[in-house]
């Protein structure tokens, strides 16, 4: 069995609950309350700034251009392509975009991120791809679900959203995950089992956080004290 193949078993409950989640029901059935989208669109927002600089890091563990242009293009989709979908949750929502730019993380949002840097330190990229890849593999999971019900059809205000991230790579129909995980294969075999197990735990704990993401969103939870924290000036130290 492939090493992505095992990922994709033992992600299984967890995609489930995703494609289960009221907010990505939401996109399916076309509606999704309004602080859930804004809320979402703020800590995305930022969550992607915070992971270009992820990748920024992960182009400095390799030497060969193929693979360095691969980061290179993620960060140059992020920045330029994956506005449209925020976009699509600003309509609906009603709200500027410009508006949502200055979020701090929400704890999930927060906790993914440090995760995400954690498998940048091991300066492993089996871990750093492992970890990135619940991110893509999630959502064109999730989109491919919705085409196949229809729910991209010219009444759902979504449409835009779910075509966005049920799209392939044009020219070689192969989609950016699928990609990935033929890159962590590769990588894979030559890794010792133990070193398979800790990829196998960014990448598990990655989807667990596109859950909470969602969850975070749907429900905006917050952080407690978050005035506390966010009022607190280094003025008096
Ligand atoms: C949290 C999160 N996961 C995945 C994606 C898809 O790139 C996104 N935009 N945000």
């Amino acid at each position: 069995m492939l090493f992505s193949e095992e990922l994709r078993a033992h992600a299984q409950p967890i995609m489930t609950a995703i494609h289960e989640h009221p907010f990505v029901r939401g996109i399916a059935t076309g509606y999704v309350p309004r602080e859930a989208l804004i809320f979402y669109v703020e800590q995305d927002f930022q969550y992607l700034s915070e992971f270009i600089k992820i990748y920024a890091t992960a182009i400095t563990k390799l030497t060969d251009r193929t693979e360095i242009k691969f980061f290179a293009n993620a960060i140059d989709f992020i920045l330029n392509s994956e506005i449209h979908p925020h976009h699509v949750f600003c309509d609906v929502a009603g709200v500027q975009y410009e508006m949502l730019q200055h979020a701090t993380p929400a704890p999930k949002a927060y906790l993914y991120e440090s995760h995400m840097y954690r498998a940048a330190d091991t300066g492993l990229l089996l871990n750093i791809l492992a970890a990135f890849q619940a991110c893509p593999w999630t959502y064109h999971e999730i989109a491919n679900k919705q085409v196949q019900e229809k729910a991209n059809n010219q009444a759902n205000p979504f449409k835009g959203w779910i075509d966005f991230y049920a799209k392939t790579d044009d020219d070689s129909q192969t989609t950016v995950s699928d990609q990935i995980f033929d890159w962590i294969d590769r990588l894979a075999s030559d890794a010792t089992s133990l070193q398979r197990e800790e990829a196998m735990q960014f990448f598990l704990k990655s989807c667990e956080l596109e859950w909470q993401f969602w969850e975070q969103a749907f429900y905006q939870q917050d952080w407690k004290f978050k005035k506390t924290i966010s009022s607190a000036t280094l003025k008096h130290i």
